[in-house]
Parts: structure tokens; C-alpha cells; sequence
């Protein structure tokens, strides 16, 4: 049996990649067996989360114990054929070709033009000219950081995005990421007063609803603080009230490939926050990076520790890694970046960090052993594969069993908002659809409906004509006359659809750490699987982990806490490479 007929028949890879190998087989039928697998192997590396499919990765990108081919024949038949590029041997190579071969990295050409785009459009925006600081603004920075020991990194990244049009702030929750950007917009104001310029036109934006509003209530809140502390209340009005997610920012609608700003038609404004920067993939970024018109600021924050993006990428990673480079003129983005590793939330009962820390790290055992000390809001119930059991049930569903009795939209959102089931898995009986399903049918008891009163939904794709979008969240309440209505929040209110008239959307008591990206609770229940699978990783973790604000409680063998850490979540990239790093 050939190769590509072993991939077809092991089911690892989709139909639609291996359409792609037999589509070059039709084109051309002395395109090389390796080559034809290599083709389906990159469009399948995309869906897993990669930009390219690397060629030593094969055993770990396909769940299936096939023979591959040497690697040395392997890149030398890639090489050899003519439908492939190779940018590296003859910059002008085929522009039609359907792949590019690049750095021993075989790419769907697109997703090459995307990391090749965005190295660029980083390159143009960190060649920006800035004014120079000006005195009053110093003063101010002085008045706004005072120097004590603990922020003196908050002080530091906040000085650096002054004088760069390109600042990433790194760090886990809590530490302090929005707290110091919303004072660096406030010294934007200043400096540009101080220069006799209009104030500022300043977004606010992250990858989901969730992210963007968490992030606008941040600002809002520290606006205040600021006016209360005495800083001149017309340079904190320069800090937004609203943020937008980056779909709506850019323009861009569903099924529609292009986005409403880019490079020719350039988003009107001066400086852009980006908050939750890790779950931006590839394609977004490069077309963000892209419309932002020239002179403007770019302000990236995030948690590189945390998940990469589901679609292709890794962006915030190799940012990073780019940003550590040695200062060069091949490093744009050298020197860029601050790292705040101190958290300062209030947390009250959650003492989090020596476990996410030991995560974090790697180290397996110190994270077991903090979760076994069970100390300040964390419990671990070792050896839990079922929530639902008596142990624990009813302290799990007692927050949702709240809402039977309470019928106003927005304050039955909170509460059900408050607590959240996550699992590592999507499927089986550690999984979040069968979880969910549990938790339905026992919340919704006697009422035996599908649309119950008190039912979390989650919406699963994007839907222009609703104003929804994957991962939107609203709660099911019955009105007076007993119909169910879901209810949505939106910028302008809580907002009510007939269940039926609903994009797709699942139930979300339970949801996978993937879908949780972006949002916090103040209970989380982590379910971690009785058997290891590939997803399990110590970003998953960590992610899982970093989403409680006052109470965790982690269910699983101790044998998953051991699976799961030494395992990187890391993906196939080049774009830190085209960086300088
Ligand atoms: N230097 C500091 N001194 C005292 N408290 C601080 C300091 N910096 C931040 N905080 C407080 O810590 C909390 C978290 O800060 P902030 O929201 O800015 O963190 P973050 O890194 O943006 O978090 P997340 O990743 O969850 O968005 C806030 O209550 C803030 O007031």
C-alpha cells in the first residue's frame, strides 16, 4: 500500500487534504508519492494550528503509525519538484505555485504570504519616526509610576511605549497589563498636548466579545481611578469607554474574505490597544498590522503562556521570541517588549500562582504538590473523573440552580457567568458535550425542555445578520407567558432571539479551556481526562487554570497533571525567524 493510500485509509488527515495531493496528482502525474503527501500533510499542519508543516514533525502532526519517508530523499524530491517554490534558491520562483518550500518549512502559499506580510508591515511600523518625549510628559510618567520596587517593570514598559510605535507587554492575569497601558494612553494625551497636537484617536480591541468587554470595564474603572487621583479629567477622557472586537474593527464579515480597512484603506486612528494579543492567529494579525495607517501605535498585550490561537499561528510567541532578538537591523522588534511577572489582583481567597507558576515552568511535581496543599481557594480532587458525582455535584450545579428564581436577563447572566465547567476534552466522558448534557438534564429536571429556564447557550459561529459571534454567551429565561427567550448581551443592552431563530450554539455549562480563552469566573471546575491525549498541554492547563478569580477546583488523575506539563503546545512557525530571532 502506498503512503498517501495509508494516510487516506488511517483517517488522520481530512478529505479536503488530501483533495489537495490528488488534485497536484491529476495536474501532473509525475509528482513524486512524497511530494503528494507533503501537499496533503501542509493543508492538514494549517488546521492543526500551524503555519507550515515542518518535515522532521510528521510522526508528531499524524496520529498514525505510518512509515515515513527518510527525511534527506524527502526534502530532496520537495526540491525537485516544479509545482513547489523555492523562494531561498530563485527569489522569483513560480508565483503560481501552490506551495512554497521555505527553510525546510513546506507552506500552502498563502499562509507563507501572511507570515512574509506581516514581517514586513512590523518592520514598516517599528521604522516609524516618533516625536521626542517631552519633559511635561516625564514629569507626568513620574507622578503616574512612582518609583516603588513593585511596579518599577510597570514603570519601565511604560516609558518604553512612549518612544516605540511597536510595544508588547507580556505577563499572566493580574498583572498589571491594563493597569499600566491605560496610563501610558493617558501620557499619549499629554505628550500630544504638550506638542500643541489633537488628542489622540485611540481603539481598544481584543480577538473575542468576551476579551473586548472585560478589557473596556478594566479602562473604565481605572479612568476613575485616575480622575479620582487627581489627574486632569480632559487627558482621561482620551481613554475609550468601549472596545470592539478586531472582526468588527477591521471590517470584516463573515464569508468575506477581505476586511472593510487595510493597507490601502487604513483604520482612522492613532494608536491601537490590543489586549488577549495570544489568541490573535496569523491571518488577523498580519491583516491588522497591515491597516494601520502610517505614524500610528501599535500596543500588544498578553500572555504568551497561554494557548496559542485555534486558527494558524502562534503570533503573540513568535512576537516575543522576535522581540528578545540581538538588536540588529534584521531584528525589528528587538528591545520591544516588557514582562510583568507580578500579580496584584485582589483576590481575596485565590492564592493561584505557585501552581500556575510550577505549570508554567514545567515542573510537574511542584504544581501536584500545590495543588495537593490545597491552599487559598484551590482544591484538587484527586482522582475525580466525573463532577457529577455525588462528591461534588451538588456544589457544582448550586450556582445555576439559582436561576429558577430569577427572571431578569442581565443579572441571570452574571450569575450563571460566575461559575463555568471546563474540560480539556471536547468528547467523551471527561468531555464537555456529554458534561454539558449531564448538567442540562439535571437543571433542567421537571421542565424537560430543551430551551429551559436558566440554560446557558454559547453561539458557534459568526452571524453578521444576528450580531453574534462564536462564542457569545446568553441565558435562556422563560417571559411571563411561559416562552422561552434567549438573551444576548450587546453594547447597547441585553438583547432577546426566539431560541429557534438562533445561529448554531451548543449548551455551556461545560465547555472545552479552548472555548474559555478570554473570559475569567470566579468558580472554575477543571475536568482533566482519565486518559492522556495530544491536546493536553501545559499552555491547555495553565489556560484552564489562569481563567478562576477566586475558587479552582481541579478534578483528574494526579497522572494527568503529569501528561499534560511536559507537553508545549508550541506551533510550526517562521515568522520569529523572519524577525531576526
Ligand atoms: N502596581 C500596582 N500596584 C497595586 N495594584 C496594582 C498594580 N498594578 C495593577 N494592580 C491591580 O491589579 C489588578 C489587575 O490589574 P490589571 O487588570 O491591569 O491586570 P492585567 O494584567 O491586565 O490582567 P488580565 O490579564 O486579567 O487582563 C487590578 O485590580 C489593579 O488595580
Amino acid at each position: 500500500m502506498s503512503l498517501l493510500d495509508g494516510l487516506q485509509r488511517s483517517g488522520a488527515v481530512r478529505p479536503i487534504d488530501l483533495a489537495l495531493a490528488h488534485a497536484l496528482q491529476r495536474i501532473d502525474g509525475t509528482v513524486a508519492e512524497p511530494v503528494l503527501v507533503a501537499a496533503a500533510l501542509a493543508s492538514y499542519a494549517v488546521a492543526q494550528g500551524h503555519a507550515a508543516f515542518d518535515l522532521d514533525g510528521a510522526p508528531s502532526l499524524v496520529e498514525a503509525p505510518l512509515d515515513w519517508p527518510d527525511a534527506a530523499d524527502w526534502r530532496d524530491s520537495i526540491a525537485a519538484c516544479s509545482w513547489i517554490a523555492r523562494p531561498e534558491r530563485d527569489a522569483a520562483s513560480d508565483e503560481a505555485a501552490p506551495l512554497v518550500f521555505e527553510d525546510d518549512r513546506l507552506y500552502l502559499r498563502r499562509y507563507r504570504e501572511y507570515e512574509r506580510r506581516l514581517a514586513a508591515a512590523l518592520a514598516r511600523l517599528c521604522a516609524n519616526e516618533l516625536p521626542a518625549v517631552h519633559a511635561d510628559v516625564d514629569a507626568l510618567h513620574a507622578r503616574l509610576f512612582p518609583q516603588r520596587d513593585a511596579g518599577a517593570a510597570q514603570a519601565r514598559a511604560a516609558r518604553r511605549a512612549l518612544d516605540t510605535p511597536l510595544m508588547l507587554v507580556t505577563g499572566g492575569p493580574g498583572t498589571g497589563k491594563t493597569t499600566t497601558i491605560a496610563r501610558v494612553l493617558v501620557l499619549l494625551a499629554a505628550q500630544a498636548r504638550a506638542l500643541g497636537q489633537a488628542a489622540p484617536r485611540i481603539a481598544l480591541a481584543a480577538p473575542t466579545g468576551r476579551a473586548a468587554d472585560r478589557m473596556a470595564g478594566s479602562v473604565r474603572r481605572i479612568a476613575q481611578q485616575l480622575r479620582d487621583g487627581g489627574i486632569d479629567g480632559a487627558l482621561c477622557d482620551a481613554l475609550p469607554a468601549e472596545a470592539s472586537t478586531l472582526h468588527r474593527l477591521l471590517g470584516l464579515v463573515p464569508g468575506r474574505p477581505n476586511a472593510r480597512f487595510d493597507a490601502r484603506h487604513p483604520l482612522k486612528l492613532d494608536v491601537l490597544v490590543v489586549d488577549e494579543a495570544s489568541m490573535v492567529d496569523l491571518p488577523l494579525m498580519c491583516k491588522l498590522v497591515e491597516a494601520l495607517p502610517v505614524g500610528a501605535r501599535l500596543l500588544l498585550l498578553g500572555d504568551r503562556d497561554q494557548l496559542p490561537s485555534v486558527e494558524a499561528g502562534d503570533v503573540l510567541a513568535a512576537l516575543a521570541d522576535a522581540s528578545d532578538a540581538t538588536p540588529s537591523p534584521a531584528a525589528p522588534l528587538a528591545g520591544r517588549r516588557v514582562h510583568l511577572d507580578r500579580g496584584y489582583r485582589q483576590t481575596d481567597a485565590l492564592v493561584l500562582e505557585p501552581v500556575a507558576d510550577a505549570v508554567r515552568r514545567g515542573d510537574a511535581a511542584a504544581a501536584l504538590d500545590g495543588l495537593r496543599a490545597g491552599s487559598g481557594g484551590v482544591q484538587f480532587h484527586e482522582g475525580a473523573l466525573d463532577p457529577l458525582a455525588p462528591a461534588t455535584r451538588e456544589r457544582l450545579l448550586a450556582p445555576w440552580r439559582r436561576l429558577i428564581g430569577c427572571s431578569e436577563p442581565r443579572e441571570a447572566l452574571d450569575l450563571v457567568n460566575r461559575s463555568r465547567l471546563l474540560t480539556a476534552l471536547r468528547d467523551g466522558p471527561q468531555g464537555a458535550v456529554q458534561l454539558n448534557a449531564r448538567i442540562e438534564a439535571a437543571l433542567a429536571g421537571a421542565q424537560r425542555e430543551p430551551y429551559f429556564h436558566g440554560r446557558l447557550l454559547m453561539i458557534t459561529e459568526n452571524s453578521a445578520r444576528h450580531g453574534l459571534f462564536n462564542g457569545d454567551v446568553g441565558i435562556c429565561l422563560r417571559d411571563v407567558d411561559g416562552a422561552p427567550i434567549a438573551w444576548f448581551d450587546g453594547s447597547d443592552g441585553m438583547r432577546a432571539f426566539h431560541p429557534g431563530a438562533l445561529p448554531a450554539h451548543t449548551g455551556a455549562f461545560a465547555m472545552t479551556v479552548h472555548k474559555a480563552q478570554g473570559s475569567e469566573f470566579d468558580c472554575v471546575w477543571l475536568q482533566l481526562p482519565a486518559v492522556d491525549a495530544r491536546v493536553l498541554s501545559r499552555e491547555l492547563l495553565y489556560t484552564g487554570l489562569t481563567r478562576a478569580r477566586s475558587e479552582l477546583h481541579v478534578l483528574g488523575p494526579a497522572d494527568a497533571i503529569a501528561w499534560a506539563v511536559p507537553r508545549h503546545a508550541r506551533r510550526v512557525s517562521g515568522l520569529a525567524h523572519r524577525l531576526g530571532a
